[in-house]
């Protein structure tokens, strides 16, 4: 018997747990089961108490304190704690059903998405070394207000691919927070950044047009301007780079984003079938036998 998961990622705040509440809310509300897991050790209030929470079995606070650890060496020690202690989840999860979605709730510490190999194992026990045989789903949640400005937009795709390429498991990124990019500039400028143009990180034309007839170049703008980000992603000295970055999110072609508003059910639905489509849930679902009383007709 399959269990069904999603494992709910993202760099800090990008609205992780609010997502998480918000699935939740929707799975009860159409009478599907499912199963908070809450996997940060920092977490201080939830919206729907976790149906298993890692702070049962550490904390943070705990960590930092007894063994003199900042906040991110304490998230990988607790973590590598975890690792240690798989028991609390294969006793947590294993008496689940094929009916139940069980969510992971991250934490946002970007560490474990790109370069520390816990996220890894763990996806690996959930998914085929332990006995739970989860098939497991990574939601990746990014910000959508960042992620007009060019500089943050490939930055996150680079992380939100690291994320992917590192898991291996299915995978969907999701523009989270859509509900703050009210402005019709920022939204039609979003509408570029959904599916990744690797054109983006090209000079605009009319840019290079500009400087040649003002006789000034990239650099200059960069130097009048500092706190523009987009200007910085575009000196010469950059454009290898540009180039080589584009062409790795270009050639992958996988990156491309999926856009939440929490506060809309119909929006949170369309993310649900998605997840539901990446882990074949509906396949594996028996069909099910209604209740007496829902065979009742209504009286008149
Ligand atoms: N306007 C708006 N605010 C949001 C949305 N989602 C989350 N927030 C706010 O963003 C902040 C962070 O949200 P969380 O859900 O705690 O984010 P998180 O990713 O779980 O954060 P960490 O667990 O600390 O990494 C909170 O103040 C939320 O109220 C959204 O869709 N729209
Ligand atoms: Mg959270």
């Amino acid at each position: 018997m399959s269990k069904f998961g999603v494992m709910v990622m993202g760099p800090a705040g990008a609205g992780k747990s609010t997502f998480c509440a918000s699935l939740i809310t929707h799975l009860q509300l159409n009478r599907r089961s499912c199963f908070y897991v809450n996997l940060d050790p920092a977490a201080e209030s939830f919206e729907h108490t976790p149906d298993l929470d890692i702070r049962e079995l550490i904390s943070l606070e705990d960590v930092m304190e007894e063994m003199g650890l900042g906040p991110n060496g304490g998230l990988i020690y607790c973590f590598e704690f975890l690792m240690e202690n798989l028991d609390f989840l294969t006793e947590g999860l294993d008496s689940l059903t094929e009916e139940y979605l069980i969510i992971f709730d991250m934490p946002g510490q970007i560490e474990l998405y790109t370069h520390v190999p816990i996220l890894p194992a763990l996806a690996r026990f959930l998914t085929r070394t332990g006995n739970l045989d989860i098939r497991l789903c990574a939601a990746y949640l990014l910000e959508a207000t960042f992620v007009v400005d060019r500089a943050k937009f490939f930055s996150g795709t680079l992380s939100a691919m690291s994320a992917m390429i590192m898991l291996e498991v299915p995978h969907i990124n999701i523009l989270s927070k859509m509900d703050l990019v009210k402005d019709q500039v920022r939204k039609k400028d979003l509408k570029r950044f959904i599916t990744p143009d690797p054109l983006l990180l090209d000079d605009d034309p009319a840019e290079i047009a500009r400087r040649k007839a003002e006789g000034t170049s990239a650099e200059d703008d960069i130097l009048a301007n500092p706190q523009d980000t987009d200007a910085v992603m575009k000196g010469a000295s950059f454009r290898r780079l540009n180039r080589a970055v584009a062409g790795l999110i270009e050639n992958f072609s996988m990156v491309s984003y999926l856009k939440l508003d929490v506060q809309n059910e119909e929006s949170v639905g369309a993310i649900l079938s998605y997840i539901d489509d990446c882990i074949q849930y509906h396949e594996a679902q028996e069909p099910k036998e209604l209740k007496d009383e829902e065979f009742d007709e209504p009286e008149e």
